[in-house]
């Protein structure tokens, strides 16, 4: 049995879900696309090989390896993208939520089974189609569960936003203890620039009080001074669109102390070099033409 475990997004982690670039399958064709990067990609004709991901997944897999940390892999459906295991469950304390995630990915769900079976049944979480999040756009931080959604009516329309407010309600109504606040998020379904995917694709905390963020992801100023606030300036890393389209707040923290971060991210690694961090970096950026990056690689299952 897997003694679930999380209660932050950065204490020492001891087991995860990594997902897999093995069969991902060949290019999509644009209107089987469902990001704006990925779109941009295919249309420019760089859309990442099964190789090159393969072998960014594994720098990442050796990482674990020297931290210890137990690495569970979805099993492999043929020809199908199971790279970002972030989003189609997650932890919160000992509950594993699964995600009702964009009808596309939903296969993604069946090759993690395994490890969902290894959960004491009644800590695992299912709820009604209506219901939608995806794990990126969810976040434990101390008392707090931080949320992306989107709340415009063409929220239908709108395939890059894929945790919606009866999916807020639902994770408050579940965590009466802890205090859910969401974050509405610009949306682009075109240009990769403007668009905050999941809420850990323009924010993420690091470390015990520090974190990364792209203010103009945030649709209302409010939601981002009250991060201002919670954080303090000070210990905010601000990142612009060019870095949020680069992924820079989609790194990964094995501890307070350590975080996983893109080889090419200078401005980022040495920042967080400065604050005292061990910053581990690997080649990750064919993922990241697909709008997804560490943290979405993974899914966190036990942090100390
Ligand atoms: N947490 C994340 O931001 N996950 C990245 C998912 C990328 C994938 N191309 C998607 O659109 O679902």
């Amino acid at each position: 049995m897997i003694k679930l475990n999380v209660q932050d997004e950065t204490s020492r982690l001891r087991a995860v879900v990594l997902g897999t670039a093995t069969s991902s399958g060949p290019i999509p064709k644009i209107e089987d696309a469902y990001d704006p990067k990925s779109i941009e990609n295919i249309k420019a004709g760089t859309y990442p090989s099964e190789e090159d991901m393969y072998i960014e997944m594994e720098a990442f897999n050796k990482v674990f390896e020297k931290y210890n940390v137990k690495v569970y892999r979805p099993s492999i459906i043929e020809n199908y993208n199971q790279i970002f295991s972030r989003d189609i469950a997650f932890v919160v304390e000992d509950k594993l939520i699964i995600s009702n995630i964009l009808p596309d990915r939903e296969k993604e769900v069946e090759a993690i089974k395994y490890v969902i079976d290894q959960v004491d049944a009644s800590n695992v979480i299912t709820t009604t189609d209506d219901v939608h999040f995806e794990g990126g756009d969810v976040m434990l931080w101390n008392n707090y569960i931080f949320i992306g959604t989107y709340k415009g009516h063409d929220y239908a329309d709108i395939i890059t936003a894929r945790t919606n407010m009866k999916g807020v309600n639902f994770i408050k109504d579940l965590f009466p203890n802890k205090i859910v606040k969401e974050f509405d998020l610009v949306k682009s379904n075109t240009n990769a620039k403007i668009n905050a995917l999941h809420l850990d694709c323009c924010f993420q905390p690091v470390g015990k009080n520090k974190a990364i963020i792209h203010k103009e992801g945030f649709k209302n100023e409010e939601d981002y001074q009250f991060l201002v606030n919670l954080f303090g300036v000070e210990n905010l890393f601000h990142i612009t669109a060019d870095e949020m389209y680069q992924m820079f707040s989609n790194v990964f923290s094995i501890s307070p102390e350590v975080v996983v971060s893109e080889q090419n991210f200078t401005r980022l690694n040495n920042w967080l070099r400065e604050q005292g961090f061990i910053v581990e970096e690997i080649p990750y950026a064919e993922i990241g033409k697909q709008e997804g990056l560490l943290r979405c690689s993974t899914m966190p299952l036990v942090r100390d």
